[in-house]
């Protein structure tokens, strides 16, 4: 069994070192068992920001500690500190696929390393399905490595169970997750899904590895999930993808086809000729770390980037353009810019939108209470107003999907399009006819017509944006790692002077850490009906209007709801003398 090492449930056995990842509700970080001197990993998982109950979380500590597979990363033991479950589990010294290929491989790996870590992630999926689980949240960030190439996947158990047992498994009938990553089945309220789920996850993640990036990903959760619902497929395109294989373009078109019931297993597809004939993890994996430096301090270098990023998404869109234009011709990286630069952004934020990204939960609230849903009977709009624009950049959304025409065959609408307001709030993409989501049958129709904006800035210019580590074979690499320390702390006081700007008075908040996992916000959806709603979601219910509905009390759900109603503190005892070790 995983679990088989003796760690103790007494927190100061720990001693936690760096930071090494950050998700919805956990933050992560490398440690020692000082009994033992072990290298290990803690996952805080903040339960004041998780809507489950203790025994829920035990249950599933229980069912993870069971999980007994290479390729599945199991948790040696788990217990309550303050309000706070630790999970102690193996260190995954390169942290996760998504991590790796946001600080060095920004537009995917090469095909043998997909092929390997892609082959190692099927055979977790074959394992979770045979034991009757559904992982329901496969993605490159939940894809661990290893500096001996070994590839695990992650998040399965506490995590997902915070999230199941507390939203989808109980009364309110609803869900948390990425929605690039979501298959149409799980989007769709009723129609049901099984692992075959997981099966489309795991084909988004191939498309994530192969491009940097999941399909839709820039686009606002509520775009994402009815392109996912409307759009044919996405898939590995015939010019832009040519260096992939044959096989590869085909694997990844069985894993996306919309019917869920002509997508192969696990077991099926790792027969496929593309997984026979994949390199083994410690030749084609390994060598992707080769010259970069510590996890911790890429991970470091992302968090400041993501603070420059959302300083800079704080600009009027006008003045965005601007800079982004000036950086872009006279070809400013990541490394080289001008402090002058940054103190310009910085003067140019407005002290009003500090105070809309001060506080995450305050910024939900207001959604809640502003949001304007409406989407007529048919040929309806749905408008939200500006709050609601705002959570397209980043912040967790709570849709209800109820059963209604506005989505189904019939009711393909294409003016019950949610997020008009906040594209043009954002300015990101319109046209005369309103947003462009119906005609696009693939990801690169999308992103040609609608991305203008955004892309450059990623992938040239971006004040913060690593470049220097970008597009570089590995003996730049090499060369690059020991630039990088340096640069860590010139980007430190680089953002600080952000936070001493005059006119940015405010604390530089890091993106909400919801949608630091994933390079989409993730959205909390309800796979339920309208009936399947209890009554206090009815009671807060703000409009709704087709399939979709916006409730106050959703907006609220993850400041609101009481993590159960046995006291923590008490509780803590209890938990850490039944830990699963
Ligand atoms: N055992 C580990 N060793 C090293 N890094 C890890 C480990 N577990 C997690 N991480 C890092 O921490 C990040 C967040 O962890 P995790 O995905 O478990 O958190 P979460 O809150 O459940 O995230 P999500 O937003 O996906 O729900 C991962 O993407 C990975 O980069």
């Amino acid at each position: 069994m995983g679990g088989s090492r003796s760690y103790s449930a007494n927190p100061s056995d720990y001693k936690l070192l760096e930071e090494v990842g950050y998700g919805a509700s956990a933050t992560v970080y490398r440690a020692i068992f000082l009994p033992t001197n072990d290298i290990i990993a803690v996952k805080c998982l903040d339960l004041d920001r998780c809507n489950s109950n203790l025994d829920d979380i035990r249950r599933e500590a229980q069912t993870m500690s069971l999980i007994d597979h290479p390729n599945v990363i199991w948790a040696y033991c788990s217990f309550v500190v303050d309000h706070n479950l630790w999970v102690v589990m193996p260190f995954m010294s390169e942290g996760s696929c998504l991590h790796l290929m946001k600080s060095a491989y920004p537009d995917g790996f090469e095909e043998p390393a997909i092929g390997s870590v892609l082959k190692e992630t099927l055979k977790a999926l074959d394992y979770l399905h045979r034991q009757g689980h559904i992982h329901r949240d496969v993605k490159a960030g939940n894809i661990l490595l290893d500096n001996n190439g070994t590839v695990k996947l992650a998040d399965f158990g506490v995590s997902a169970c915070m999230f199941d047992a507390g939203d989808r498994q109980r009364s309110r009938n609803t869900f948390v997750g990425t929605p690039c990553w979501m298959a149409p089945e799980v989007l769709q309220p009723g129609s049901g899904y099984n692992s075959k789920a997981d099966i489309w996850s795991f084909g988004i993640t191939a498309l994530e590895l192969a491009h940097g990036h999941a399909p839709f990903s820039k686009y606002p959760p509520m775009k994402v999930l009815l392109m996912t619902i409307q759009n044919a497929p996405p898939g590995l395109d015939y010019d832009r993808d040519k260096k992939f294989s044959k096989s590869f373009k085909e694997m990844v078109a069985m894993c996306l086809v919309k019917d869920q019931t002509k997508r192969p297993t696990a077991e099926k597809l790792l027969k496929h000729s593309f997984f026979k004939h994949a390199k083994p993890p410690e030749l084609s994996v390994k060598k992707l770390f080769a010259g970069l430096p510590p996890l911790w301090n890429r991970v470091k270098s992302l968090q400041l980037k993501d603070a420059a990023q959302l300083a800079l998404k704080k600009m009027p869109s006008a003045e965005q353009e601007a800079i982004s234009q000036s950086e872009y011709q006279r070809g400013v990286s990541a490394w080289n810019f001008d402090i002058e630069d940054l103190k310009a952004q910085a003067s140019l934020v407005r002290d009003d939108d500090i105070h809309e990204c001060k506080d995450d939960e305050s910024m939900k609230s207001s959604f809640g209470h502003k949001a304007e849903a409406y989407c007529g009977s048919g040929l309806g709009t749905l408008n939200l107003s500006r709050e609601v624009s705002q959570s397209e950049f980043g912040e967790p959304m709570t849709i209800d999907l109820l059963q209604s025409d506005c989505l189904n065959g019939k009711g393909k609408n294409p003016e019950c399009d949610i997020v008009e307001a906040g594209l043009h709030e954002k300015g990101l993409r319109k046209n005369g006819s309103g947003i462009d989501i119906m005609a696009s049958t693939s990801e690169k129709d999308v992103v040609m017509t609608g991305a203008k904006s955004v892309k450059p800035r990623q992938t040239q210019s971006g004040p913060l944006t690593p470049g220097a580590i970008l597009n570089h074979s590995s003996s730049e690499r090499v060369h690059n790692s020991e630039r990088f320390e340096n640069e860590i702390s010139q980007v430190n006081e680089r953002v600080c002077l952000v936070r001493k700007a005059p006119s940015f008075s405010g604390p530089l908040m890091l993106p909400t850490r919801a949608s630091a996992n994933s390079l989409s916000a993730p959205i909390k959806s309800s796979g339920g009906f309208r009936d399947s709603l209890d009554d206090k979601s009815k009671a807060n219910l703000v409009q709704i209007k087709g399939r979709f509905s916006v409730t106050s009390e959703n907006l609220d759900l993850v400041k609101d709801i009481p993590l159960s109603s046995v006291s923590r503190r008490s509780s803590q005892v209890d938990f850490a003398s039944q830990k699963v070790c």
